[in-house]
């Protein structure tokens, strides 16, 4: 998967018929704020006025382990990921408990985790790319078959929650030190110093968070000059269960199916899948604000404003999650009021 062509944004002629419903529902102009905004996208991706029930709806969330959390970055050892992998199997993770209270079906897909998972389910375990991705402050995360193999995984993923009738996709991720190669793609991709991307991820102290910096600003040197290719980007600064989760983007957008995004490590693939595929972001709305800096960096630059601002930073998909209710609210205000117009008499 290299340079696809510009992607179609969602029906401007619907887009403006759904506005116009919107506008003339027996509420003061503008009254419903963002939930009417997001009913008006929601029938323009759907190509319906006013939109279908949202019945279908799936997370997939890419797990995968990293070189550099060897290397002092995150709070917890690696361990954690194989842990919160099979937790999340077992439907017992943040995001299942939010999944399962909105009506979300969560699909975790073992892409570069550094353990045998091979008595999980096949679905979980069938598509592994590689244990593990390199420290991307000492070597190239994958090789270029590694991501564009990656890439075509998670687009493959993307194309069969589609034909499986999936009305709207999440991404979420999965792996200690995650938050390293998300903020330096999110860097090396805007063109920003490591000082202004590193956060605390699962909650480093301050030794930790100049640990941190230091990796990203020593992996951004080490890739200055090949910042020009998304792809071999992702391949010197990613990991594979990135990879997938951009090619996830990617595919979804030129299926013309919405996502919505979650964290960190979901705004760092979307910023790279924009730059694979300009105009994928209009099929795109950000679940939630991470408390993550290049979050903040990745939401501005693709102009999209956050659902909600809960202070959440946990990942696995869980603000995007959390942020369904306000748009099947976004439906519902589109289907069931009133237009000012049946309920007034004729002047
Ligand atoms: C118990 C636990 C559950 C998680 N669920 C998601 N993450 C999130 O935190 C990690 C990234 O932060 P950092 O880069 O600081 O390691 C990833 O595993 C991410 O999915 C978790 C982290 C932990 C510890
Ligand atoms: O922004 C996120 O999604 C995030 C932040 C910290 C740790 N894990 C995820």
């Amino acid at each position: 998967m290299d340079q696809t062509p510009r992607i179609a944004p969602p029906s401007p002629e619907i887009a403006a018929l759904a506005q116009e419903r919107v506008a003339g529902l027996a509420t003061p102009p503008g009254a419903l704020g963002r939930i009417g905004e997001v009913g008006a996208w929601l029938a323009a991706v759907q190509g319906e006025v006013p939109p279908r029930p949202l019945t279908d709806v799936r997370l997939v969330v890419f797990a995968g382990d990293h070189g550099v959390a060897a290397h002092g970055v995150s709070a917890y050892p690696a361990a954690v990921t194989e842990a919160m992998v099979r937790t999340i199997v077992a439907g017992r993770a943040g995001v299942s408990a939010l999944a399962r209270e909105h009506g979300v079906a969560v699909t975790v897909l073992d892409v570069a985790v550094d353990a045998d998972l091979a008595d999980l389910p096949a679905e979980v375990t069938a598509r592994k790319v590689r244990r593990g991705s390199g420290a991307i402050h000492l070597a190239d995360a994958l090789t270029r078959d590694e991501a564009e193999r990656s890439l075509v995984l998670g687009a493959e993923v993307a194309w069969g929650c589609v034909h499986d009738g999936a009305q709207l996709l999440m991404t979420g991720d999965l792996g200690i030190g995650n938050t390293t190669p998300a903020a330096a793609l999110v860097a090396a991709t805007l063109g920003l110093p490591a000082d202004e991307v590193t956060g605390r991820g699962t909650g480093i102290d301050d030794d930790g968070w100049t640990r941190k910096r230091d990796v990203i600003a020593q992996a951004l040197v080490r890739v200055e000059g090949r910042t020009g290719d998304p792809v071999d980007v992702l391949a010197a600064l990613g990991s594979a269960d990135l990879a997938a989760a951009t090619g996830f983007l990617v595919e979804a957008a030129t299926l013309r199916v919405p996502v919505v995004l979650d964290g960190l490590m979901s705004l760092a693939c979307a910023v790279v899948a924009e730059s694979i595929a300009p105009g994928a972001s209009a099929w795109w709305v950000a679940g939630h604000r991470s408390t993550e800096p290049a979050q903040a960096h990745a939401l501005k630059s693709l102009g999209l404003e956050p659902l909600l601002d809960l202070g959440m930073r946990l990942g696995e998909g869980s603000g995007a999650v959390a942020a369904l209710p306000v748009l099947r609210s976004g439906i519902a205000v589109l289907r069931d009021v009133a237009l000012l117009s049946e309920i007034l008499p004729p002047s």
